[in-house]
């Protein structure tokens, strides 16, 4: 019973901890999924931003150049006509920060004029990629090429450029705008995008323009095989993803925004591992906190069921021992009730039932009878066959006796000695003497040998008293001494014989 208790209670501990388990499971994947949101919409949100600053500097760029376009146009390449324009060009870069240098080519990728005349390296710009592409193509709109390296200072800058045409609509040469890639990166380092992030801007055809954190290696790497390129720029302008970075391997979670009037790309993009990290920690203690609950009530649990078998043990033991100890009881009461030779009942229970016996005849209006029964001649029986032939007479005697009243509620018991004493309750004199002729007749068959008796064999005589249930009730000594008288009167009268108490109640 208490080992299915236990089974009961473990078993509803284990779901209760696979409940709590899943709960907690739940917990951390929906403050995951809750933490990769967050993530999302902060990368989108930054890159909403930036894509608008990129395109302001890029617009401001383009309204420059368009003007500078138009005026070289309308006054045509002379010498003194571009004296002017250079004054005009002086100090602009207190408009735009981002300006490294202005410059206008001539058909053949000559300088004309620039805003910073020193230049490091050669100063025609017929190989430039801006230059190409604008002596190839007619339109007026403006080109943001790759980034190059400045032939002015040396830095990475982003050109905006715009084709020049003569009168006659023929190309005339390029007015050319860089921008300085630094001033993008302060800008891109402002903004708290963890350790592992990263800023990234990048032409319509997937070159990168700049990237932060800046690195020279990447910048105008093609990257228009990327997914970004390949697969989400396809479906959206704008959108978040996660991939692997082809640059340093870590995964990140990024946010791209194509800018609907240039075509640049911006992304942002935040570590996976550093945007989940507080996410991780929390989950982390949650756990730890819940498994040390967890822990905590496995060790409860573990004393209290110790305890309890401890318990359900020793109350086994307790019952082992008080059922041992009733057992013993049971017996000790059957030894104190009991003559140890015959296996009779002895002196001490004779006395405890006659009283109970002769009460019950009062109840019922029964008469009651009791025989003395002695062993003839059985001092000299002992004195000649010796003490343990004595005690082997006695038992044959006895068993004797207990065979022929058996039955009904008769008590035969050993009075003392070789004397005997049976109580025949509901029996009136008459059936008593027919008890004590039987008694006398199959002591008589035992046939046990006794030389020294007249008889030759071991005989009996028995002394009877009875009397009404009614009369005798609180006379019970008396009943034993007309018994007693009887039993003398029988020895008198010879032996091997009975005799009834003429004493009536
Ligand atoms: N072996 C044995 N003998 C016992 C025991 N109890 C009493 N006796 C003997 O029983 C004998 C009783 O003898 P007596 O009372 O003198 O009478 P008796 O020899 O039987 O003669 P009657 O009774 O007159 O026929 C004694 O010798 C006791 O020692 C016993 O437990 N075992």
């Amino acid at each position: 019973m208490m080992k299915k208790q236990i089974f009961i209670g473990l078993t509803i501990l284990t779901v209760v901890f696979f409940m709590i388990s899943i709960i907690l499971s739940i917990n951390i994947w929906i403050t995951r999924v809750q933490t990769i949101n967050d993530l999302n919409t902060n990368v989108s949100n930054l890159s909403h931003t930036l894509n608008l600053y990129s395109e302001g500097v890029i617009r401001q760029g383009e309204m420059f150049i368009d003007n500078l376009s138009d005026i070289t146009e309308i006054y045509g390449e002379d010498k003194n006509k571009l004296a002017n324009i250079k004054k005009i060009l002086a100090g602009q870069n207190e408009f735009l920060e981002q300006i490294n240098n202005v410059v206008i080519y001539d058909v053949n990728g000559n300088k004309l004029i620039a805003l910073h005349e020193k230049f490091n390296g050669r100063v025609n710009s017929a190989d430039r990629f801006f230059f190409i592409y604008h002596q190839n193509n007619t339109s007026k709109k403006i080109f943001i090429g790759p980034p190059v390296v400045s032939r002015t200072n040396g830095k990475w800058v982003i050109t905006i450029s715009r084709r020049l045409d003569d009168h006659l609509g023929r190309f005339a040469g390029v007015a050319l705008l860089t921008l300085n890639i630094e001033n993008f990166l302060e800008t891109f380092g402002n903004i708290n995008i963890g350790h592992s992030g990263a800023i990234g801007l990048t032409s319509e055809s997937g070159i990168l323009l700049v990237r932060y954190p800046f690195d020279e290696k990447y910048i105008g790497r093609v990257i228009s095989d990327s997914p970004l390129f390949t697969t989400y720029l396809k479906h959206s302008d704008s959108g978040t993803a996660r991939s692997l970075s082809r640059f340093d391997n870590i995964q990140r979670i990024y946010a791209f925004q194509k800018n609907k009037r240039y075509g640049f790309v911006t992304t942002v993009a935040i570590s996976v591992d550093e945007g989940l990290s507080s996410w991780k920690k929390q989950s982390e203690m949650l756990s730890v906190i819940v498994i040390f609950l967890m822990g905590g009530v496995i060790t409860s649990a573990y004393f209290i069921l110790r305890d309890i078998h401890r318990r359900v043990y020793s109350n086994r033991e307790l019952s082992k021992t008080t059922a041992s100890l009733m057992t013993a009881n049971k017996k000790l009461t059957a030894m104190a009730a009991e003559d140890s030779l015959t296996g009779l009942a002895n002196r001490r229970k004779f006395d405890e039932v006659l009283p109970r016996e002769v009460l019950q005849c009062v109840v019922n209006n029964h008469s009651i009878s009791l025989m003395l029964i002695d062993i003839d001649y059985f001092k000299t029986y002992n004195d000649n066959y010796g003490h343990l032939a004595g005690d082997d007479c006695l038992r044959q005697v006895a068993t004797s006796i207990k065979k022929t009243v058996k039955g009904g509620s008769a008590l035969v018991a050993r009075y003392g000695g070789e004397e005997f004493v049976v109580i025949l309750p509901a029996t009136d004199l008459i059936a008593a003497e027919k008890n004590a002729k039987k008694i006398i007749q199959n002591i008589c068959q035992e046939n046990i040998p006794h030389e020294y008796s007249p008889f030759g064999i071991v005989t009996v005589s028995i002394g009877i008293a009875s009397g009404p249930g009614l009369a005798v009730k609180g006379k019970e000594k008396m009943l034993i001494e007309y018994a007693d008288d009887a039993l003398y009167h029988a020895k008198y009268a010879g032996r091997n014989g009975f005799i009834s108490s003429t004493h009536l109640f």
